[in-house]
């Protein structure tokens, strides 16, 4: 049987803004299976960034349930940034890797606070595994977008994540670079690694297993044929 590794329960979520309450996520209910590759689409501004970020630990909801894993996250006084650490890896558009460590430090920046041992062994292995053996001292700025992704992506990977959370991952690259940022997520996913995706990009959506659909603060699932 699969496995449910996020199950989400009337999730709403509303911002305050000077006098008025603006609502964009509204009783949201979903499950998501583990090894799964889910895309979440929706047109700019109906929610998606907040979503993950909820999911991330990032962002409280305002209301709902949520578990992710074994870990039930309302109502328990979790150490989030512990549980975001080992269960969630995150990569976004811009990549966000830090202009003055070179590729091996980017990566083993989320474990400096966990102070583990052999971590720049891991670092290394992770970066050969996204293809970038050869890029270990390059600084990002030396390097092209879609291999700053996988740094980001050998960067999200290093805490062991069970969950991938990936913000427009591909909306700066060019199509040829994209698919082959696809395929390495398609081969994670096909490790057990449960990937979601907020994109724009239809050909990302048709990668996935399923759809999700953020509309006026509802959440459709649209599978597949
Ligand atoms: N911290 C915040 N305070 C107030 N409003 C916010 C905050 N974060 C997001 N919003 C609002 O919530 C709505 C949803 O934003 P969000 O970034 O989640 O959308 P999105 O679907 O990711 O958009 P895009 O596709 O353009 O990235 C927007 O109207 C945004 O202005």
């Amino acid at each position: 049987m699969e496995k449910t590794i996020i199950h989400a329960e009337q999730i709403s979520k509303s911002y305050q803004i000077a006098e008025r309450e603006i609502t964009v996520l509204q009783d949201i209910s979903f499950e998501i299976e583990e090894g799964s590759m889910v895309a979440l689409l929706g047109p700019s501004g109906s929610g998606k960034t907040t979503l993950l970020n909820i999911l991330g630990l990032i962002t409280e909801p305002t209301t709902g349930n949520l578990r992710l894993s074994e870990y039930d996250i309302a109502g328990k006084k979790l150490d989030r940034n512990k549980l975001r650490r080992s269960l969630i890896g995150y990569i976004f558009q811009q990549f966000h890797l830090l202009p003055q460590f070179n590729a091996l430090q980017n990566v083993c920046l989320p474990l400096v606070p966990e102070r583990q041992s052999n971590v720049e062994v891991r670092a290394a292995e992770l970066l050969e595994r996204v293809g970038l053996d050869h890029r270990l001292t390059h600084l990002p700025s030396e390097l092209s977008g879609g291999e700053q992704q996988r740094v980001a992506i050998a960067r999200a990977l290093i805490g062991r994540p069970k969950i991938l959370l990936c913000d427009e991952p591909t909306g700066n690259l060019d199509t040829g670079t994209r698919d082959s940022i696809l395929e390495l997520l398609s081969k994670l996913k096909e490790e057990g690694l449960s990937i979601i995706i907020a994109t724009h990009d239809v050909e990302v959506a048709n990668r996935c297993n399923y759809t999700l659909v953020i509309r006026d603060g509802h959440l459709i699932r649209e599978d597949k044929d």
